[in-house]
């Protein structure tokens, strides 16, 4: 019986072909483009303009994204079952953590108070969910990418009460990279045998960066939104490194003089 550590013993084998760069890394691509994911912890770096609390919240994010990042480098490098449950325990207990610090109070259910409850009932919901995450872990990461439709919504509801167009242009930014990112997440997932007829099985290694570049988007906008409704007396403001002009930039969210704006 095959160890849960051993090459290939995970319930998911995505398109690309394996050992066929390396005899080390079962899929070179997807394990090269995963450390793309590390990128996101330029994010979190964001938050060194803020202060305080809000700097403290930002390490204990980006040490979770770091931890993903590792964790899906080793999985698709040995596609071994230890390695999948360790890809999607991690992106569910990162999201944990940014929905404990940054879910806005008012979109609380009636029933939680203060965020120390809300701490509770993500904590409880997190735990039953891994123990769940064992049954089919095949599952498992239709039931992560379910979590960006919620985090749509939230856009969605958010926007309708800013009128700060950088704000929206930022979301919309965000939006479009992870529409391209799940479209290649699926069409790898389900359209594989599509993809290896025309010698091109690599669109899960695209996911990575795309997913990757949604989430640098996404940080800044969440970390926006945060500042509004936790420290009304600040006005942040979203912008990018170097400058709005360039061709590559890295967004990011700054504090400005104390004022209210959405
Ligand atoms: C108020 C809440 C704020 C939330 C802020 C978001 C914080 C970041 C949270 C999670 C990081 C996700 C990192 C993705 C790593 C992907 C690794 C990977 O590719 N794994 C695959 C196997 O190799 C696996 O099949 C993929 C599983 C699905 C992962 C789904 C992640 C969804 C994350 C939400 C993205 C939001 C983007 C914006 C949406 C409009
Ligand atoms: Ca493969
Ligand atoms: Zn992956």
């Amino acid at each position: 019986m095959p160890s849960i550590f051993s090459y290939q013993s995970a319930e998911v084998d995505w398109c690309e072909g394996n050992f066929e760069r390396s005899k080390v890394i079962a899929e070179y691509y997807n394990t090269v483009n995963g450390t793309t994911l590390l990128s996101l912890l330029l994010a979190p770096l964001n938050f060194l303009l803020l202060e305080g609390a809000v700097l403290q919240l930002s390490c204990q994010v980006g040490l979770s994204l770091l931890l993903a990042g590792i964790f899906s480098v080793y999985f698709h490098m040995t596609l071994s079952y230890v390695g999948q449950l360790l890809d999607e325990l991690s992106i569910l207990w990162t999201l944990a953590v940014a929905y404990s610090f940054w879910y806005p109070k008012i979109y609380f259910p009636r029933c939680i108070k203060s965020r120390k409850h809300f701490f509770w009932l993500t904590g409880v919901t997190t735990v039953i969910s891994t123990l769940m995450s064992f049954i089919k872990p095949a599952f498992n990461a239709y039931g992560l990418n379910c979590i960006a439709f919620h985090l749509l919504y939230l856009t969605w509801r958010e926007l309708k009460k800013c009128n700060d167009k950088r704000v929206h242009r930022m979301a919309a930014v965000m939006v479009v990279w992870w529409v391209l990112a799940i479209s290649s997440w699926i069409s790898d997932r389900w359209f594989c045998g599509l993809w290896q007829a025309i010698s091109f099985p690599y669109l899960h290694s695209f996911w990575h960066v795309l997913i990757a570049m949604s989430l640098l988007y996404c940080c800044p906008l969440v970390m926006y939104f945060d500042v509004v409704y936790e420290l009304p007396s600040f006005k942040p403001k979203l912008g990018y490194w170097p400058s709005d002009s360039w061709p590559v930039v890295v967004p990011y969210v700054a504090l400005e003089e104390p004022h209210k704006q959405c």
